[in-house]
């Protein structure tokens, strides 16, 4: 079985990049999404990236986002990867020349792989809580025995992650990659560098 990939998400200051990168984290985020606390402008997560060494790949998060405020990032920021976490259909998700993870928010009754079949064009599924009128980054996680076997897309599993449930979230879901945002932060957008230690370590030995 392969290594279950890790991704910080919601990096807003240099130095919480460089510790994700240190402890071995896969891929950061970046959130372009005005209403979180953890938003970043174009100037600030192009500063960051510059900092990084090879091999980490950028992601952004949008959240129903223009496509005219998209291109104006995506022609100022080097990402690698898109994550949309909002309503978009996979038409608004293509032609970026990126490739991109759909977010799905998880809630009882959902037909999770009818969802991953409708984004045929994605890279991978992004599963995280359902929670009325948020869009995600609640730090809450949803009940993991709603994912059923056999996706048709790598799921990344994200939603209130922590150092000390990440092993057990591995274990019963064996994702293709774990995501974390609140779950390793010492106050909102700033990260706590040893939680970020210990959730990768948790993620490496699971
Ligand atoms: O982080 C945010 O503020 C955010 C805002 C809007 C949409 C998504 C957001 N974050 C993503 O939510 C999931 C779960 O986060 P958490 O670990 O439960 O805090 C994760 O994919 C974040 O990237």
């Amino acid at each position: 079985m392969s290594a279950v990939r890790s991704k910080i998400c919601g990096i807003t200051r240099i130095e919480d990049a460089l510790a994700a990168v240190e402890a071995g984290a896969d891929a950061i985020g970046f959130v372009f999404y005005a209403k979180s606390p953890r938003a970043v402008t174009f100037q600030q997560a192009r500063a960051i990236i510059k900092a990084l060494p090879p091999f980490v790949t950028t992601v952004g998060l949008f959240v129903n986002a223009s496509r005219c405020e998209l291109g104006e990032i995506l022609d100022a920021v080097p990402l690698d990867l898109l994550q949309f976490h909002g309503d978009e259909t996979a038409a608004d998700c293509e032609g970026w020349h990126r490739p991109y993870i759909k977010a799905l928010r998880v809630k009882a009754g959902d037909d999770i792989a009818a969802a991953c079949d409708a984004y045929a064009s994605a890279s991978g599924i992004l599963l995280d809580t359902y929670v009325e009128g948020v869009p995600g980054g609640t730090g809450e996680a949803f009940d993991w025995s709603l994912i059923p076997q056999g996706l048709s897309k790598p799921i990344i599993l994200a939603g209130g992650l922590t150092p000390d449930n990440v092993a057990e979230a591995i274990a019963r879901v064996r994702p293709y990659a774990v995501d974390v945002s609140g779950g390793v932060e010492a106050s909102k957008g700033i990260k706590d560098h040893a939680k970020i230690q210990a959730f990768i370590k948790a993620v490496v030995g699971a």
